[in-house]
């Protein structure tokens, strides 16, 4: 079985064992992997069979393999292979994507340091959550065409399901190195889903399929999203920490408590923005004249409410040490952990099937609203 790419993956963590189950997913790859932790073998033994689907099917095997089987089948097919440095890991990879700590110096010194073996063809992808690619090639005095390569694609926890990827360029990425990435992730097979929604996703494709002929063959799960410039937190996070600093506030100003917040995104705007975004949700609510009806009947309130929002610091500018004093963040802290307690892996892995219903849901829907 013949393998297009080669990908080495450096940090395997929380989002490095997801990206390589999604990466697994496609038929054409195989995977090297590298964390510095003496442990990882085990750590990946122990969570990957659980982030593949119940019917993984190597390529080079004809019946879905056992769970306890997995990482074994993958090693003796050629598919997956355990590094010891990042110099082992990168010396054949056709792509290189890093999920080590989000520390600006220190994805820097990954590059360095990958740039030192790997091919000076290599396409080069951070996980980063808002260190821009520009930053992380800056002062890379191995191989200046590393701002050409690199470039960010930004997931969100966890990969092997959640579709939308941000690619976000560095102000010297080269164009065609996007373009590669966005259609290797549009080529990349959804989790498995049941008979149920197949038909859903059979829509979206011939329905897409008849738009874009021309494209590689795309599943329809995964939405590669490029950003047109780099700013700290790209997109979705820079809305989810908005979100989050309001949400802050209103705790530490005694508004409401931290599951009752919880409560009310999670059955008001959370299931309409999985079902509508921010702007079709508010067309929807403007009634007969859209949008432009909405902000114009509701602007006296926005603008008050725009002008009352918390203005929360985690830190004085310059001074990373401080937030641990921020008594809002101990509040917040406080009253997270009386409502939840240790977030255990039964408790990830039942959201995560709550997450999968709901992806479900989108893609069955999107191949009906497509046709
Ligand atoms: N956790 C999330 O929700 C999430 C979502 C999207 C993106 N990200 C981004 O992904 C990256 C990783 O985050 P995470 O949550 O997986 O962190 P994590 O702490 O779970 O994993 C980081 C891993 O990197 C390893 N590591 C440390 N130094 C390394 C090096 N020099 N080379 C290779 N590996 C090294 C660590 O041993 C660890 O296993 C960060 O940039 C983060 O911003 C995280
Ligand atoms: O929401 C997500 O999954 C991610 O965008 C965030 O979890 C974010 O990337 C965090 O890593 C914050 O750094």
């Amino acid at each position: 079985m013949s393998t297009d790419h080669h990908i080495a993956l450096l940090g395997l963590g929380t989002i490095g064992l997801s990206m390589l189950a999604l990466h697994l997913r496609r038929r054409d790859t195989k995977v090297t992997v590298y964390d510095p932790r003496p442990d990882y073998e085990k750590q990946l033994r122990s969570m990957l069979p659980g982030f593949l689907d119940a019917g993984f099917v190597s390529p080079t095997a004809e019946q879905p393999i056992p769970k306890t089987e997995i990482v074994d089948h993958l090693l003796k097919n050629n598919r997956l292979f355990l590094a010891s440095s990042i110099a082992e890991a990168v010396q054949h990879a056709t792509i290189i994507q890093e999920q080590s700590p989000e520390v600006t110096a220190s994805k820097q010194a990954v590059w360095q340091e990958v740039t030192k073996t790997a091919a000076p063809t290599a396409h080069l992808w951070s996980s980063s959550s808002g260190v821009g690619a520009s930053t992380q090639a800056a002062g890379n005095n191995t191989d200046t065409s590393v701002a050409a390569r690199l470039l960010v694609a930004h997931p969100f926890n966890p990969p092997h399901l959640m579709p939308i990827i941000e690619l976000v360029p560095g102000e010297q990425t080269d164009p065609d190195r996007v373009d590669f990435a966005r259609e290797y992730f549009c080529a990349v097979p959804g989790p498995t889903l049941p008979a149920s929604t197949a038909a859903g996703v059979a829509a979206v494709a011939s329905a897409s399929a008849a738009q874009a002929s021309s494209e590689p063959q795309a599943s329809l799960y995964y939405r590669p999203i490029t950003l047109q410039r780099e700013i700290p937190g790209f997109v979705g996070n820079r809305l989810a920490f908005a979100l989050l600093r309001e949400a802050c506030y209103l705790v530490n100003e005694g508004v409401v408590s931290a599951r009752d917040l919880d409560a009310i995104v999670t059955a008001s705007i959370g299931p309409r923005w999985a079902v509508s975004g921010v702007f079709e949700s508010y067309h929807a609510g403007g009634g007969a004249g859209g949008i432009n009806a909405f902000l114009q009947k509701l602007a006296p309130t926005i603008d008050e409410t725009w002008r009352g929002l918390g203005q929360l610091e985690m830190s004085k500018p310059g001074d990373p040490t401080e937030p641990l004093q921020r008594p809002w963040r101990n509040t917040v802290v406080r009253q997270t952990e009386e409502a939840y307690g240790p977030y255990t892996a039964q408790t990830k892995q039942k959201k995560d099937e709550m997450l999968r219903t709901t992806i479900e849901m989108q893609t069955k829907c999107w191949g009906e609203l497509e046709s």
